[in-house]
C-alpha cells in the first residue's frame, strides 16, 4: 500500500511493490560494477532504428491507453546529484567517445545533434543523438522534459549536456540522462535574428515586422516563436531609441507572451517598461492594459501587496474593467500526474505528485526570483555545495531532486481537482512552515489558488501556529501517514494518550472510525431519517467508549468528530 499526500491510497500487492524495488536495486547493482568503465561504441544504424521501432510503439500505446491505464507510472528516486552550477564558457568540450559509465563528467560539456525521433513516455523521453565525430548515443530526459506544454526533444535539433551523466537505464542500456532540465541547452532550429547594425528607419521598419509577426504567432498561440520576434524586434530599435512608442508596444506584448510563458519575472519587467504615463485617451487603454499585466505577473511570483496596486492602478484608469483581475483567482498552477516512486534512499514506495513536481520546476526556470524561496524549505536533500547557486549566466539552475524533496515534505491536497481531474495538490511557502500537530489552533481553506489559514481558537502571541496534516481518526493510521509523507513520529499530547491506550482499545477504535467513515461516505444530511440517525448515535456512542473521560478531557476526539458534525447537521443540536 502507498499513500500521497492527499491521503488518497493506492493499493499495490506485494509482487509489483516487490518487482519495481527489485529493479531500481538491480540497476544500482549494475551501474556500481560498471563504474568508470570506457563506453562502448553503438552502430548508429541500429541505434536510430531502435529509437525509430520504439517511438512508433509508444505513440501507439499512448493512443490506445485508457486514463487509468496510463495514470500511475513507475518512477525510481536514485541517489541525488547537484545541477551544473558553472556557466557554458567555463565547461571543457568533450566527445561521446570520452564518455566513461556510470560517471558525471564534471567540468565538460557536450555538443550533440538528435538522430532519430522522440520515444515519449509518461516520466521520461528519449532519442538518440551523435556528435561531430559521428558516435552516436541514446539520451534520456526523466520527468522534466516538458517546456511550455512541448517536449523539449522534440523540438530540438542541437543540445548542449552540462556536465553529462552518462549511466544505465533500468533495461541495463548506456545512456545519458538529464535529471535537472538546467544542465540541457537546447539550441533552436530557427530564432528569428534582429539584423546586425540597419539604419535608423531600416531598423524600425524591420522591428514593426517583428512586431506584427509576433503577433501573428500569439494569434496562433505559438508563444515561444512571438516571443523571439518581439525580442528581435527589440534588439533592433532598443540602442538608438527612434521609436518610443514602438518600444513600448514590444514590451507590452512581450509581457503579454512571457505571461502565458509562465516567465512572471519577465512579464512583470516588461509590463512595467511599456508605460507610457500619459493622459491621451489611447495611451490611459494602453497602459490600463499593462497594470493588468504587471498585476497577474505579481499575483503569480506571490507578490501579493504588489499585484493589488497594480490593479487598483488599472481600476483607476479603466473603471469599467472591474472583473478583470477576480478570474485570478481562479486559475490553479498545479499538475495533477501522480507516480508510484520507489525511493532508494529510505527503500519505501510513495505515490507521489510528479505531476507538481514538474509545474515547480518549469516554474522555477521561468523565474529565478521564486528559486531562494522555494529552495528555502525544508527537504532531505539540501543541495550540496552549490545549493546556494541559482543561476549562470545561461539562466536559471534548478536542482530537481532537491525540488522533489521539498515538495513530498511540503506539498498538501487542496481538496479539490485539478484540471486533468486529479486530486489537486500544490505548494504554498508560507503556510509549508507551519508544523504539524493532531491539536491543531488552525485550519486550512481554499478560495481559488489562494490557501487560507484560519484560527480555530484564539493564539496567544509566541504560541506555535499549528496545522493537522493528517486527520485519520485511527491512530496507526495517522502515524503511519505521518511518517510515510513527513517524516515524523508525532508526540502531541493526543498521540500521546492514543499510545498509552495499548493496541487492543486503539484496533476497535480504528475499527469503529473507518465504520464512521464508511457511514459518511453513504449518509447525507438532508436525506436522515430516524433510523440512519439512531445507527449514527451508536456509532458514535461506541467510539466515546474507547476514550477514557478522565485522560481525553480537553483532547478532540479525532476518531468521532466527523460523525458527531454530521448529527449537529442532522438534528440541529450539538
Ligand atoms: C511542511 S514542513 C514544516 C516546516 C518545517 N518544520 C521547517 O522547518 O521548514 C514539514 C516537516 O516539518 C517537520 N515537522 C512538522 N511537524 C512536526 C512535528 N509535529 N514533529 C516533528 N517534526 C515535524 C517534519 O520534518 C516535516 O517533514
Amino acid at each position: 500500500m502507498a499513500c500521497d499526500a492527499d491521503g488518497t491510497t493506492v493499493y499495490l500487492t506485494e509482487q509489483e511493490a516487490d518487482r519495481i524495488r527489485s529493479r531500481v536495486k538491480t540497476t544500482i547493482e549494475r551501474c556500481s560494477v560498471i563504474t568508470g568503465h570506457a563506453r562502448q561504441p553503438r552502430d548508429a544504424k541500429d541505434a536510430i532504428s531502435q529509437a525509430t521501432g520504439a517511438a512508433l510503439v509508444a505513440d501507439m500505446s499512448s493512443m490506445s491507453m485508457t486514463k487509468a491505464q496510463e495514470s500511475l507510472p513507475a518512477l525510481a528516486v536514485g541517489q541525488p546529484y547537484p545541477p551544473c552550477i558553472a556557466p557554458l564558457h567555463e565547461l571543457q568540450p568533450m566527445k561521446l567517445s570520452d564518455l566513461h559509465l556510470e560517471t558525471h563528467h564534471r567540468g565538460r560539456q557536450l555538443f550533440v545533434k538528435r538522430a532519430s525521433p522522440v520515444v515519449t513516455l509518461t516520466t521520461k523521453s528519449w532519442t538518440m543523438v551523435q556528435d561531430d565525430a559521428g558516435e552516436t548515443e541514446r539520451l534520456d530526459i526523466v520527468l522534466h522534459k516538458t517546456k511550455h506544454g512541448k517536449d523539449v526533444l522534440e523540438s530540438a535539433s542541437s543540445l548542449i549536456i552540462k556536465e553529462p551523466y552518462f549511466t544505465l537505464t533500468e533495461e541495463g542500456e548506456p545512456t545519458l540522462r538529464i535529471d535537472h532540465p538546467s544542465d540541457l541547452i537546447i539550441l533552436l532550429p530557427t530564432q528569428p535574428q534582429s539584423d546586425q547594425h540597419p539604419a535608423p528607419e531600416e531598423a524600425e521598419k524591420a522591428a514593426l515586422t517583428h512586431k506584427q509577426k509576433g503577433n501573428a504567432a500569439l494569434a496562433k498561440n505559438n508563444l515561444p516563436l512571438a516571443h523571439a520576434h518581439y525580442t528581435a524586434g527589440l534588439a533592433l530599435v532598443s540602442s538608438h531609441l527612434p521609436t518610443p512608442d514602438l518600444i513600448r508596444d514590444l514590451h507590452r506584448n512581450r509581457a503579454h507572451a512571457n505571461l502565458l510563458l509562465k516567465n512572471f519575472d519577465a512579464a512583470l519587467a516588461d509590463a512595467l517598461t511599456a508605460l507610457i504615463h500619459s493622459p491621451d485617451p489611447r495611451s490611459v487603454e494602453l497602459d490600463s492594459k499593462s497594470y493588468f499585466r504587471a498585476g497577474s505577473a505579481a499575483y503569480s511570483l506571490g507578490q501579493f501587496h504588489d499585484a493589488q496596486s497594480f490593479f487598483a492602478k488599472q481600476l483607476e484608469l479603466m473603471p469599467q474593467d472591474k472583473g478583470a483581475a477576480a478570474n485570478l483567482a481562479r486559475c490553479r498552477a498545479r499538475g495533477g500526474l501522480k507516480a508510484v516512486t520507489y525511493d532508494v534512499r529510505d527503500d519505501r514506495i510513495r505515490v507521489a505528485p510528479v505531476g507538481l513536481e514538474r509545474a515547480v520546476v518549469a516554474k522555477l526556470m521561468g523565474n529565478l526570483s521564486l528559486i531562494s524561496d522555494v529552495m528555502g524549505l525544508y527537504g532531505d536533500w539540501d543541495g550540496g555545495e552549490g545549493k546556494d547557486v541559482h543561476g549562470t549566466v545561461d539562466g536559471p539552475v534548478v536542482d530537481a531532486f532537491r525540488v522533489h524533496d521539498i515538495v513530498s515534505r511540503n506539498a498538501f491536497g487542496a481538496g479539490g481537482k485539478d484540471e486533468q481531474g486529479g486530486e489537486s495538490a500544490g505548494l504554498w511557502i508560507q503556510a509549508a512552515y507551519i508544523n504539524h500537530s493532531c491539536i491543531p489552533n488552525t485550519e486550512r481553506e481554499f478560495i481559488g489558488d489562494l490557501m487560507v489559514v484560519r484560527a480555530t481558537r484564539d493564539i496567544a502571541a509566541g504560541e506555535e501556529i499549528v496545522q493537522s496534516y493528517d486527520q485519520s481518526g485511527d491512530y496507526e493510521a495517522r502515524q503511519q501517514a505521518l511518517m510515510m509523507t513527513w517524516g515524523f513520529e508525532c508526540g502531541c499530547g493526543l498521540c500521546m494518550a492514543e499510545k498509552g491506550d495499548g493496541a487492543v482499545t486503539r484496533e476497535r477504535r480504528g475499527k469503529l472510525a473507518n465504520e464512521a467513515a464508511e457511514f459518511l461516505k453513504s449518509a447525507s444530511s438532508g436525506t436522515s431519517k430516524r433510523l440512519v440517525i439512531m445507527k449514527a448515535k451508536r456509532l458514535l456512542a461506541a467510539i466515546d467508549e474507547t476514550y477514557d473521560e478522565k485522560k481525553y478531557r480537553g483532547l478532540p476526539r479525532l476518531a468521532s468528530h466527523g460523525i458527531q458534525q454530521w448529527l449537529v447537521k442532522a438534528t440541529g443540536r450539538r
